[in-house]
């Protein structure tokens, strides 16, 4: 059986101030060594869930499990959960701390009181590997979107966290960036991390994921390969999400064939587009 990094058991999430539930019962496993993908409506609650996986909001009912461990939510106990569970915001402004790309990158190996030897040199690997190192003593504020996209998945990953959490990492990057976030992700989880992203790209949540969790109004309603959630149009159009446009194209065009809920066919659509 795979194993599970993350579980959410019977979740149930409500802002404080407000009535209704965001998060009604939600129960899924984030399995370990996968590229995983979070798909569903604006609003349906994707963005809370990881909040909860990291400890920044805690359930009124139900319970979170990091490696079949419930959460603790003292200061010492999340504090280690968050370098074992990072967590990229959609909007890096939520996220960048300090003045400068190198304090910003340092900040959270100071904060866990790591030797200064070791500060530097993470950092330095850091800024080098996200393509940083010319920008380390620019300030923050004078960096393009995409760079500070860049900056705060390396403030992440400098802590070396097991799990991955990235909302909507590619929301407003042009192809190019898109493309190069994506190649650092990839180099990401064959160092060893397990990643899960919530997007509403369905083309590149069909080409890049392993396992795909579907929710709507704060439940999970399905979860599996690629091939076999986009199988199940009726319910992906009843929560109008509907389908990948790639897969689509190749549904309704020439290439229609019997076999299009396979992994042969969306390997195929992989080699034209992704
Ligand atoms: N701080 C908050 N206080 C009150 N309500 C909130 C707060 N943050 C989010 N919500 C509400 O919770 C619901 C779920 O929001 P959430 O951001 O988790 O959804 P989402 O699936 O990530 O949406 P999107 O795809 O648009 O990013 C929404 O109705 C939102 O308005």
């Amino acid at each position: 059986m795979q194993q599970s990094l993350l579980a959410f058991e019977q979740v149930y999430y409500t802002y404080p101030g407000t009535q209704k539930s965001v998060l009604n019962g939600i129960t899924l496993q984030i399995p370990q060594g996968k590229k995983c993908a979070l798909i569903g409506r604006n609003g349906c609650g994707k963005t809370t869930l990881f909040s909860l996986a990291n400890g920044l909001y805690k359930p009124q009912q139900g319970r979170v499990y990091w490696h079949d461990k419930a959460i603790q939510y003292d200061r010492k106990n999340l504090m280690q959960l968050r370098q074992k569970v990072g967590l990229v915001f959609q909007n890096p402004e939520q996220q960048l701390v300090a003045s400068t790309v190198e304090e910003d990158i340092s900040y959270g190996l100071c904060n866990l009181g790591l030797p200064i030897a070791e500060i530097q040199q993470r950092v330095t690997q850091a800024l080098r590997e996200f393509q940083l190192t010319e920008l380390a003593e620019r300030p923050i504020h004078h960096l393009s979107l995409g760079q500070k996209k860049r900056v705060s998945l390396a403030d992440v990953m400098v802590l070396r966290p097991e799990l991955l959490l990235l909302d909507e990492p590619t929301a407003y990057l042009d192809r190019p960036q898109s493309r190069n976030l994506m190649a650092m992700l990839n180099k990401i989880y064959q160092s060893g991390t397990t990643i899960i992203m919530a997007s509403h790209d369905l083309d590149l949540v069909y080409c890049w994921s392993d396992w795909i969790f579907v929710m709507d109004a704060g439940r999970l309603i399905l979860e599996g390969k690629p091939e076999d959630i986009f199988s199940q149009r009726e319910i992906l159009d009843s929560i109008e999400l509907g389908l990948p446009p790639v897969y689509e194209i190749f549904i309704t065009k020439e290439l229609a064939t019997k076999e299009h809920n396979s992994e042969n066919f969306r390997q195929k659509i992989l080699q034209f587009f992704c």
